[in-house]
């Protein structure tokens, strides 16, 4: 994970970046773990659409073909304002949780979890990556963010044409 900021006018944002072979890697220090630690698991609900593709390497690692989705909105616009959770489809065969996984890519400030949570008592939830205030939601993450950190995820960036440094800084 790469740490960079920038500086749009007078704000500066802190982003930390995700390559897909960290992302990679990092799911993969995940199985571990869940393997150590648990049952094989009945099934994966992957909380759509950020948990879909953590999920797809879960169930790869762990041999479990069951992926069950549930949508979740409650973010609005790119980096945007977080709103009221809005279910848009549920977990159906997932019944109360038990034997299965909740698997997403991060916790921020947890509200997602939570109403997730709230729906599969029974289920353990993992994530990749944790902010604080998210952390107490989940039972199982790789990595700690600072709160003020955007993670940039492989599917959020697209290389791009850089100008070498002596054509972008004037003397
Ligand atoms: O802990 P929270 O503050 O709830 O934030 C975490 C959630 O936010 C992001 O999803 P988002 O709602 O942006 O939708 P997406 O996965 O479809 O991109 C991320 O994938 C988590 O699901
Ligand atoms: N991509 C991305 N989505 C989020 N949703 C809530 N927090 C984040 C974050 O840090 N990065
Ligand atoms: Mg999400």
């Amino acid at each position: 994970m790469t740490g960079t900021v920038q500086t749009q006018g007078s704000q500066s944002i802190n982003y930390a970046t995700v390559t897909w072979d960290q992302l990679h890697r990092d799911a993969r220090l995940l199985a571990t773990e869940l393997m150590r630690k648990y049952r094989p698991f009945r099934g994966i609900v992957a909380i759509t659409r950020g948990g879909l593709i953590p999920a797809a390497i879960l169930g790869r690692e762990l041999g479990c073909r069951l992926i069950e989705s549930v949508s979740v909105v409650s973010y609005a616009g790119e980096e945007g304002t977080q709103q009221e959770p809005k279910l848009l489809k549920a977990p159906e065969a997932a019944g109360d949780g038990e034997g299965f996984l909740i698997v997403d890519d991060l916790v921020d400030s947890g509200v997602t979890a939570r109403y997730v949570r709230e729906m599969l008592p029974k289920a353990v939830f993992a994530c990749l990556y944790a902010k604080p205030d998210g952390r107490p939601c989940t039972d199982h993450f790789v990595t700690e963010v600072p709160q003020d950190t955007w993670v940039l995820f492989p599917w959020d960036m697209a290389p791009q044409f850089v100008a070498p440094l002596n054509r972008s800084h004037k003397a």
